[in-house]
Order: C-alpha cells, then structure tokens, then sequence
C-alpha cells in the first residue's frame, strides 16, 4: 500500500486532474505541460534527421575511407534501400520475438503502482527468450546459413526497421484517442499533434497482455543488435579465416551488456522510460532502429578496417569494460534493491535521508559516490567498446559521443522530476553528493 503511495508521487497526477480543470472531453490535451527535446521543433525535425543519421552512418561505416568529413556522403543508391529479404526478415524476427515474449515460462512481475493504483503484470522471461534465439542461431550456423550476409543486408534491414517504428508509433497515436485518460502518460499530451506522436500519448500500451512498449524496450532490438554483431563477425570469418581480437573484444563485451540487460529484466520496470515516458516515436525507433543499428556500429566497422590489438591493449580494454560493469551492476542492484526492501541485508546499513514521500534516499554506498554512478560505469563501458576499433577514425567513437549527450539530457530529466518528488530532501541530497556523474568533474 505504501508503495502506492510512493507510486502515486512519481507519477504526479496532472494540474487539471487535481483542480478540476478538465473539460468533458476525456481526451483533452494538458497544455500545462512544459515540452521537451526541443518542443515542437525537434519533435518534427528529429523523427526525419534520426532515421537519415542511421542510413548515413551505416554508409560511411562501410565505406573504405569511413570519414565523417566525405562530400558527398557515400550514400547508397536507392536500389539497395530495398529488398524483400530483408522485410521478410524483420516480420520473421518480431514473430519470432513475440512468440518467444508469450511463452508461459519465467516468473511474472508487477510493475510499480499506476496512477490509479492498479499494478501490470509483465512476463520476467527476457534471458530465456535470448537463450532460445542463441540456441537457434547455433543451428543456423550448424546447418550452414550463411550468418555474414547480415552485413550486405544491413542497410535495406534498417530501413525496414525504420518503416516499421514509423508505422507502430501511427497506431500507437491513433489508438490513444480510445484510451481512458488514466492510461495517458504525463509528457506526451500537450494537444500539439507532432509533438505528441513524437514523445507518446499513452504510458503502458498493450493489446491484451502484451505490452508493446516493454516488449520493444528489451526484445526485438537489443537481442538483434547482438545478433547483428554475431553476423559481422561471421563475415569476418569469411573474409579473413578467423575472427579478430578486437571482434571477439566487441562481440564479448555488448552480448556481456545485453545478457546482463535480460538477466535482469525485472529491474527494467522502474526504469524512466517504463515508468514515466508514453510510448510514441522516440521510443519506438530508438527500441526497434537506433539501437540495433547504431549500437552495432564497431563490429560493422571493424569488418571493413580490421584492427591489430596487442595483448596489452587488449587486457587494459578488459579491464576497462570490467571496472565499468563493475559500478553499473552493483549501484543499478543496490538502488533496486534499496527500492524493493530497504531493510534487506545488504542496504539496511547504509546512510539515507528521508523525503516527505515516505522513500527514502541512499546516501552512502555507490549513490553517495556520485548521484549517477550507474551512468559513470555504461560510459566506461561505452568506450571499452570503441577502442578495439583503433584510434584513426572517429566513427567507432560514435556510440560513446551520443551516449555522453542522451545520459546528460537523461540525467537533467531525471533531476527535474526528482526536484519535483522529493523538493528539499533533494536538495539535500545534492549538497551531500555534489557531483553528478563523474566525480571531481561533472
Ligand atoms: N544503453 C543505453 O542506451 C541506455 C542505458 N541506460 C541505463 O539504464 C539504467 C537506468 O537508468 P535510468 O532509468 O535513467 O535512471 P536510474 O536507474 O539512475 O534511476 C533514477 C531514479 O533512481 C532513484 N534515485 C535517484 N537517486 C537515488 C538515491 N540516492 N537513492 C535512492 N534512489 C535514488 C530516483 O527514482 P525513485 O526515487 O522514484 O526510485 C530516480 O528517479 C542506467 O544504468 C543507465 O546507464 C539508460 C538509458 C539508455
Ligand atoms: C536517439 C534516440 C531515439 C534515443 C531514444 C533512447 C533509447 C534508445 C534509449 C532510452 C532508454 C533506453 C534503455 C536501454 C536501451 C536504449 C534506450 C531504449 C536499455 C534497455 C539498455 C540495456 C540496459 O541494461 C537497460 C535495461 C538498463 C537500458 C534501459 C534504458
């Protein structure tokens, strides 16, 4: 019950629900709302410049010179934007995902408590899905598929999981208009109908028990991606008899990031994106194209520019990636476990504060370190993933650039809303634990 309550102040009812002030229509947009990502503008300029950034990078990733700087880009031509193989591949892929998601095996978990009190329930079987789909693979390997195609087929891949995040967002907007206004997330209903097609209108969509946004969030996409990179390093393979050092380094380190990811799926749920942003463009294209796509740049590059990677090198990348999933798994475990049961054992003696909610906040252990340190230790790994890749190209770097710039806009949004929930009981936080991702710098 208290977790209700607790539920109850993150998920802010809206001004005009609390006042009164909503019209008859259920539907009517909270103008109140203050806008991000650039308001309207980006919301209609980065639904065009996002999916164009993914087509362009894969080109230049491809491409012997793989310079940002070429002009004209190397773009393909419009015949190889397209191939039925590839459609068939991504239908065959979300079936195969859905399929895999509805299994009755794995525990089934409720998510915090929404607005109306209510709890959904979500199926906890993510790793088992990647374990099926890696045993499959095995046997596509086994009965000689040829895996290495994957990187001639990239581009027309991309551009069908584009389509399809375009036509999911449409019918996740359309069918908004049918949803109680309780169902609406908080952030993607100004009335601006670009605007809310970009951040999504409504919070959990799901069609019975299947919840798009968090099957999106965890299946299709972070599975492929490392399917993906299994398929660049088979290409390797057949180009070169074996595969790198610096392949066997990426391949390791992201299937290590996205086991961890499906492992611990249940922790997902009271993650921001689940808990607080409707399910629109942003998240559909970023589950189901940005992340298989962009995520996967280094293995797809290394295919065209191998690398040699001393023994040394290699040890102080390993070393790098350890020391990062090392901080992002112990401060992502403490603060779920802190928020599941904070008497448990392994929380119970660390220092906290209380706040006017009823939770309170860690501050010793890894959150009186700094107030993101989950966020320091993904950028640690972000960039043990780029260096296998050399240091002659920017390109491999990508990843760790865009990663940079989404964990600070990520970290201002959440800062905001824990202002909001927590008011001086923050403030108090941030004095004690003044620095926010990197300490002594940011
Ligand atoms: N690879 C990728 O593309 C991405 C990866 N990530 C990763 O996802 C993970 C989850 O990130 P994200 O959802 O952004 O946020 P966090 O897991 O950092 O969660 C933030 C929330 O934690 C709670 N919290 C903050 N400080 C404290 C404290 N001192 N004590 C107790 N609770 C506290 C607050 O919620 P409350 O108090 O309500 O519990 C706050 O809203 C991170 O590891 C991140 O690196 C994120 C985005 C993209
Ligand atoms: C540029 C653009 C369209 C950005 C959209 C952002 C999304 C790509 C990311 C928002 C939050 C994410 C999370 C993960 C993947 C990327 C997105 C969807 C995540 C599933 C990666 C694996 C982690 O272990 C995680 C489960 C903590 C994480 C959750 C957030």
């Amino acid at each position: 019950m208290s977790d209700n309550v607790e539920r109850l102040g993150t998920q802010r009812a809206p001004v005009s629900f609390q006042t009164g002030n909503m019209k008859p229509n259920k539907h009517k947009a909270r103008h109140s709302v203050e806008k991000e990502f650039g308001g309207s503008l980006g919301a209609t300029c980065i639904p065009v410049f996002l999916p164009l950034t993914v087509l362009y990078l894969l080109s230049i990733c491809r491409s012997p010179a793989a310079s940002l700087l070429q002009w004209p880009p190397p773009l393909p031509p419009a015949s190889q934007l397209w191939d039925p193989r590839a459609a068939f591949a991504i239908v065959g892929w979300m079936t195969l995902q859905s399929f895999l998601y509805l299994l009755p095996i794995g525990k089934v978990s409720e998510g915090l408590a929404l607005i109306d009190g209510s709890r959904l329930k979500y199926p906890i079987n993510g790793f088992y899905a990647l374990s099926i789909t890696a045993l499959l693979l095995m046997m596509c390997i086994f009965l000689g598929m040829p895996l290495g195609y994957l990187f001639e087929l990239v581009v027309p891949l991309a551009v069908c999981a584009i389509g399809l995040s375009y036509i999911l967002s449409m019918y996740l907007y359309i069918r908004s208009f049918w949803e109680p206004k309780h169902a609406l997330s908080l952030g993607g209903n100004t009335g601006n109908p670009l605007y809310d097609f970009f951040m999504g209108r409504e919070l959990n969509p799901r069609i019975g028990s299947f919840d798009l946004k968090y099957f999106c969030e965890l299946r299709p996409g972070l599975i492929g991606w490392v399917v993906i990179n299994l398929g660049m390093l088979m290409k390797e393979v057949e180009l070169r008899d074996s595969p790198s050092l610096a392949m066997l380094l990426v391949n390791g380190f992201q299937l290590l990031y996205v086991t961890d990811a499906l492992w611990n799926e249940e922790a997902v749920l009271s993650t921001m994106d689940i808990v607080h942003d409707g399910f629109g463009f942003m998240l559909a294209f970023g589950d189901l194209a940005w992340v298989p796509f962009t995520y996967g740049l280094q293995a797809m590059f290394l295919v065209i520019h191998p690398q040699s990677l001393s023994v040394t090198g290699a040890t102080g990348i390993l070393l790098l990636n350890g020391i990062g999933y090392y901080i992002f798994r112990w401060s992502n475990s403490q603060k779920n476990q802190f928020r599941r049961d904070p008497t448990h054992e392994s929380v119970a003696h660390l220092e906290t504060i209380a706040t006017a909610t009823g939770k309170r906040l860690l501050v010793s252990g890894w959150w009186g370190f700094v107030r993101h340190p989950n966020y320091l230790g993904d950028l640690l790994m972000a960039l043990a993933w780029s260096l296998p890749c050399g240091t002659s190209h920017i390109l491999p770097y990508f990843y760790v650039i865009y990663f940079t710039i989404l964990l600070i806009h990520r970290e201002a949004r959440d800062e905001k809303q824990c202002k909001a929930k927590y008011g001086v009981a923050w403030d108090t936080y941030c004095r004690r634990v003044p620095y926010r991702i990197i300490p002594y710098i940011y």
